[in-house]
């Protein structure tokens, strides 16, 4: 959970994954429903080259079912990408897992010839968790270390599936300012990386708009209220977030609603839809081509003026013979 991506660490990350690529027949990445664009690695689809892919979208018990199933649809057509709702609490999901990866690489799946899986994700996805519910005990927790360490060892799941000993610890998508606030709210980042009662407010803005009834239902309110810190101020004073005299502890307000949207006490939710994280990349693209315009138009005015200054150096050149 407390991983803090540095390039040193991601180059590591990447290094690692790519030599371990050569050793697995399938990737089981493991993705937090709530956020299905955001928790998922920006490198991985690059670095599995032909390596099929078994996408759990896990915490399925916290995710929205309709905007799931947009997910699904949306991921459908992608070669070597096989998608499920999953929660590695719900034993029925962690059996299907051997059948999954044999239906992706039906060639192997035999005592001689195991299939043999990595397990990937970001931080706090439920890497661990899906280890433990394959093997039946619990393995030791990967925690700080980015990517994956030591010399890998295979364990057996079942006689034709093995997987191996160490998840991939992947980077989440944090040059996305928007990526890395929704990842704050669902608490796939710590809490110290943004302003914690910045994140509050926008998981409230998103609840508020998204979710509206949800919320009602939870802080019993009778009237919509659109202004998330006006909301914030309302829920800390109902849930007795309160400083000496009285006035509304913020960060106290922002910890109770905080919980309750990770623990999924106000209801399922999805952040991001396909639609929306469409749109949010052609305004990525947008800002960057305007960028780039802007930086060319400084250079085209500054043009003249480069000129100007090379001929008045010609000009002093000539004058000094
Ligand atoms: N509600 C719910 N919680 C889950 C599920 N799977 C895992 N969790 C919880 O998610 C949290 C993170 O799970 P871990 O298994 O530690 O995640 P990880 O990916 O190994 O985390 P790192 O070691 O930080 O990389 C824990 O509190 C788990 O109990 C699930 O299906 N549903």
């Amino acid at each position: 959970m407390s991983v803090q991506w540095y390039p040193g660490h991601m180059n590591k990350a990447r290094r690692e994954i790519e030599d371990v690529m050569t050793q697995v027949d399938v990737v089981i990445e493991v993705l937090d429903s709530r956020i299905p664009d955001s928790s998922q690695n920006p490198m991985l689809s690059t670095l599995r080259g032909d390596v099929p892919v078994l996408r759990l979208l896990n915490k399925k018990d916290l995710a929205d079912k309709d905007r799931l199933d947009l997910w699904l649809k949306h991921w459908a057509g992608n070669e070597g990408i096989l998608a499920h709702p999953f929660s590695t609490l719900d034993k029925a999901d962690v059996s299907k897992i051997s059948h999954w990866v044999k239906q992706m690489v039906p060639h192997r799946g035999s005592a001689e010839k195991p299939i043999r899986a990595m397990i990937a994700g970001i931080p706090n996805v439920g890497k661990s968790s899906l280890m433990n519910a394959l093997l039946g005990r619990r393995i030791a927790k990967v925690g700080d270390e980015p990517a994956v360490t030591k010399s890998q060892q295979k364990l057996k799941v079942t006689e034709g599936f093995q997987i191996l000993d160490t998840p991939g610890i992947l980077w989440p998508k944090i040059e996305n300012p928007d990526a890395s606030y929704r990842l704050a709210v669902t608490g796939a980042v710590r809490d110290t990386a943004i302003d914690y009662e910045d994140v509050a407010l926008v998981g409230l803005a998103f609840f508020i708009s998204d979710y509206w009834d949800a919320l009602a239902t939870r802080y019993k309110l009778k009237e919509k209220v659109s202004d998330a810190y006006e909301l914030l101020k309302i829920i800390g004073s109902k849930r007795g977030a309160l400083r000496a005299g009285g006035k509304i502890d913020m960060h106290k307000a922002a910890e109770v609603f905080l919980n309750d949207v990770r623990g999924g006490i106000i209801g399922p939710y999805i952040m991001e839809t396909p639609e929306m994280i469409a749109r949010e990349e052609l305004l990525v693209e947008e800002a960057k081509a305007k960028k780039e315009a802007a930086k060319q138009a400084r250079l085209a005015a500054a043009m003249p003026q480069r000129q100007q200054a090379s001929q008045r150096a010609y000009q002093d050149k000539k004058h000094d013979k």
